[in-house]
Formats: structure tokens, C-alpha cells, sequence
């Protein structure tokens, strides 16, 4: 399968070469070149299948140059119970994400149960064993540079940590991150994990990457890779999951293959939310897919009114669902490419206009079409929505959910209909914002085993500027 840039200045490339690449030479992402498209008599050979054959079954079809013996092996490495171990009942685990049924036709998917209790484990395990496979075949090394809010760089430096020929350098936002967040992170002393703690909110960060990305001769030479989800491997290994869960909320519910099935995402930079959307196109039968945001609503803004603003400093909240402290979505390029019709020199300009400041506005066609035929809706949360949707699905379902998923709580309630199975993504697990959780259910939440004492641990970090070039020159000095 070819991959080509959704701002069309880049000759075709292979799954492998996009994997270490990470974003496109011309700024833009990548996208296959059409998407494979499944029949219902292959929806229903998929329906019975465990997560890692279902992971096989999905993933294969978007590579094609690792031999697929390989690439069974580095998923059934990947997907078992002793990696996803950290869920609320371990006679799930070997589900990887079990359902947790609320009300009739209203489930959440356990997507947190990885080592570092976020969804991005469920892409992170699998590219960390993909990295060194195709390292090793190609005998190269790649310098990962990346940026968090929180939840990226600990799922990326856990996969990462120790691995032949990699390095990460983690970006994150100085004094934003829960204290857990940040002790998972800088309580890593593994040689090859750096953590620059930035003065700046998550889109500093990000642009940062970007620009260190756009300057080809320094990512030649100094082998700069990608782990946020600007890497399509990222975006194809969380497909999985919408599968997973449309499948097992089918049987959950006595719907038949081919029911529609609505699914509902905490959303900041549009990775896990592109991946619904990247299911649907190949024939996933998904009715709704709905954008829960927190205050930092540029999303909710684009999909109720059409037009895409990203916020300045003025207007972007430290949040208490700080993962979500977003307000330039990358992966919305993806989305927005194929609403576009695919046209890469309209969508250039669109993202040029973005990363001015300005932003874009669809026609009234695209408007339409992006919520009649793609089915996207959407809803914001503020602090209070939070605390009270926390404290609803505790004393109506028994049930503790974190900040970003109960801003999915709300959003799910707002567009359901309740003769449609909804699916919830679970993004987090609570015991990574404790205090919120304190404040809503004034008890601690639910900590795993072998994590008690995490934030006492000694911690390492520098603290930086949000400057490219002083984060090019700390590279520099730390790449052997
Ligand atoms: C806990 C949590 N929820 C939601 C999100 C938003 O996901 P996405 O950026 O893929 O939209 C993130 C981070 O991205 C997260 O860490
Ligand atoms: N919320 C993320 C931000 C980065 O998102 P990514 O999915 O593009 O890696 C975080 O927690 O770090």
C-alpha cells in the first residue's frame, strides 16, 4: 500500500519509511492512498475474532512490506493480557478492551489499561515493537522528538525505554500536567529518555516538532522520528479498537453485523477520533462519531458551525482534563482532506491559514456532509459539567470515570439515541488526576497495584524555553 501527503508534495512512500518518518518532508500527514475496503461477509469472519487476530486482520491490510508472519509476531507480542493487566477486573484483561456496560445501549470501552493507564498504550506498545523491528532490518537508529499534555510521553518513553537504536526526546507543558502524569514521566532514569519540560501550553510544543520536522537536512542527519499521532502508525493501530468495541457491543446489545453502532471520544488533536473515522471509511458500520471537548472547544466550535479557529495564548485554558488542552488539532487535516474531496492544494491552503492563526471555513456542502454523511456531532465540558458527570456515573452505575471521559459522559448523553448502542472511550484512568477525583467522589480513586508511591519517586527533567532552535541545539548535544 502507498501513503501519500495530505498536502500532496511528496512522492509516494511505503508503511515502513512513513512509520520512521513520521510527518511528511512538506508539512503535511499521511494518508493510504485509498482505504481498504471490508465486505459485510468480511465484517462477519471479523465479529468472533480475539483482539489480536482482529489486530492482524485490520492492521495487515494497510502494510505490505513486512512480511506478515513478522507482523503477527510483533502483535501477538504486543496485545496480551500480562501488558494490558491494569483494568478494574483481571478476568477482562484478556480482552485488552473490555466493555463496561452503564445502561442499555450505553457502554464504555476500557481503552486504559495499558503500563501507563491511557488509550495511546494501545497504539504506543505495538509502534515501540515496530520501531525496533524495522530499525534492526534497515540498521538504522531515529532520535524521537515528541510532545505530550500528558499522556503521549509516558505511554511513548514506557514503550520506548530501552530499545535498540532509539532515543526519545519528550516536549511537555512546565507545571500542567497532573502530579501523576508528571512523576510517570520524569521518575525515568533510563539513559535513552529525555524530558524537556517547555514554557508554554501543548501547542507550543507541537509546533516546536513540526518545525524541527520541517527542516529537512537537521531530520536527515540527526534521524529525527515521530510518535505523537501526526505517525500513521499511531492512527492505524487504534482503528483496531473501534472494531473491537463495535463487535463486542453488537453482541452486548443483540444487534447483528451491519447494525449501526454510535461511538463517542474525548478529543484533542483528533487522534483517536480520526481512527473512528478512518474505521468508517472502510465499511465499519459507526452512525455517529462525537467529539467531546473540554473548554479549550475549538473542535466543538468547527463542528458546529463549519468554521476551524485556533486559539491564541488569550484564549486557551489550563483545564482539569488537561490532556485536552488543545487547540490545534493535527490529525483534523486527515479528516479534513478527505471531506475535501482529497484536494491537497486546497487543504495546503486551509492548513497554511492555520497555522497563521487564522483557520479556514467549510461550504455549506462540506458542513452538511461532514455531519449527514460522516456523522460527526459534538459537545464541550466545563469544570463543573466535569465534576457532576464524575459524580453521576459513580452513584447512578458504581462506576469511577476520569475527567476526559466524563467529558465523553456528557457528550454521549447529549447526542444519544437510545434505541442506537453508544459506545464511551475510556481515555484515562482516574488514578492519573486524583485531585479532581477527590473533589467529585471525595474519595481516592482506584489506584493499581505496583503504582502506589509513584509521585515520591526521584524525578529527572530540564526545563526549557519554547524555542525550536534551543531544542534543535539540546538535540544536538545529547545524540551520539
Ligand atoms: C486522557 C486523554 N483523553 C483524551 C485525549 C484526546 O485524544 P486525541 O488527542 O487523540 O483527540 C488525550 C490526548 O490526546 C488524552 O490523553
Ligand atoms: N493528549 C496528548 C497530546 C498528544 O496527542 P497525540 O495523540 O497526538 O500524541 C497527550 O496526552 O500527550
Amino acid at each position: 500500500m502507498n501513503y501519500i501527503s495530505t498536502r500532496g508534495g511528496v512522492a509516494p512512500q511505503q508503511f515502513s519509511d512513513i512509520l520512521l518518518g513520521g510527518l511528511m518532508a512538506d508539512g503535511g500527514l499521511s494518508i493510504p492512498e485509498s482505504y481498504p475496503q471490508l465486505t459485510q461477509a468480511d465484517l462477519e469472519s471479523m465479529a468472533p475474532l480475539n483482539y489480536r487476530d482482529l489486530a492482524f486482520a485490520v492492521i495487515s491490510r494497510f502494510v505490505d512490506d513486512i512480511p506478515a508472519d513478522d507482523l503477527k509476531a510483533l502483535i501477538e507480542k504486543t496485545y496480551t493480557s500480562e501488558v494490558y493487566c491494569n483494568g478494574r477486573s483481571k478476568n477482562q484483561a484478556s480482552h485488552i478492551t473490555p466493555l463496561i456496560k452503564l445502561d442499555n445501549n450505553l457502554y464504555i470501552q476500557e481503552l486504559s489499561n495499558g503500563p501507563t493507564l491511557a488509550f495511546k498504550d494501545m497504539a504506543m506498545q505495538l509502534l515501540g515493537n515496530l520501531f525496533e523491528y524495522v530499525l534492526d532490518k534497515k540498521g538504522e537508529q531515529i532520535n524521537i522528538l515528541g510532545a505530550t499534555s500528558g499522556d503521549t510521553g509516558s505511554a511513548a518513553e514506557y514503550a520506548m525505554r530501552g530499545k535498540r537504536g532509539v532515543n526519545v526526546f519528550m516536549l511537555s507543558p512546565f507545571g500542567k500536567m497532573s502530579p501523576f502524569q508528571r512523576a510517570q514521566m520524569f521518575s525515568l532514569q533510563d539513559e535513552n529518555i529525555f524530558n524537556l519540560s517547555v514554557h508554554g501550553f501543548f501547542d507550543a510544543c507541537q509546533d516546536i516538532v513540526k518545525d524541527v520536522n520541517k527542516d529537512a537536512e537537521f531530520k536527515a542527519k540527526y534521524k529525527i522520528g515521530a510518535v505523537n499521532s501526526i505517525n500513521w502508525g499511531r492512527i492505524v493501530a487504534q482503528v483496531v479498537y473501534y472494531f473491537k468495541g463495535y463487535f463486542a457491543m453488537i453482541l452486548a446489545s443483540g444487534k447483528k453485523v451491519g447494525d449501526k453502532v454510535d461511538f463517542c471520544v474525548p478529543s484533542g488533536n483528533f487522534g483517536n477520533i480520526c481512527a473512528g473515522h478512518i474505521a468508517r471509511q472502510m465499511g465499519l458500520p459507526i452512525g455517529q462519531l462525537i467529539v467531546a471537548t473540554n473548554e479549550n472547544d475549538v473542535l466543538d466550535e468547527f463542528f458546529k458551525t463549519g468554521g476551524y479557529h485556533p486559539r491564541g495564548l488569550d484564549r486557551t485554558y489550563e483545564t482539569t482534563s488537561p490532556s485536552m488542552d488543545i487547540t490545534k488539532a493535527s490529525n483534523l487535516e486527515r479528516f479534513v482532506f478527505d471531506l475535501i474531496g482529497r484536494d491537497a492544494e486546497r487543504l495546503a491552503a486551509m492548513w497554511k491559514s492555520v497555522e497563521t492563526g487564522s483557520g479556514f471555513e467549510l461550504t455549506a456542502d462540506e458542513f452538511a456532509t461532514m455531519r449527514d454523511r460522516y456523522g460527526f456531532k459534538s459537545e464541550a465540558s466545563n469544570h463543573a459539567d466535569r465534576i457532576a458527570h464524575i459524580r453521576e456515573v459513580f452513584e447512578k452505575y458504581g462506576v469511577q470515570v476520569d475527567p476526559h471521559t466524563a467529558d465523553g459522559f456528557k457528550a454521549a448523553k447529549a447526542h444519544r439515541n437510545p434505541a442506537v448502542p453508544m459506545v464511551i472511550m475510556e481515555t484515562a484512568l482516574p488514578a492519573k488526576f486524583e485531585d479532581t477525583m477527590q473533589e467529585a467522589l471525595k474519595q481516592a480513586p482506584f489506584r493499581p497495584k505496583g503504582l502506589a508511591g509513584l509521585e515520591a519517586l526521584p524525578q529527572r527533567f530540564d526545563a526549557i524555553e519554547a524555542d525550536a532552535a534551543l531544542i534543535k541545539q539540546y538535540l544536538v548535544e545529547r545524540i551520539k
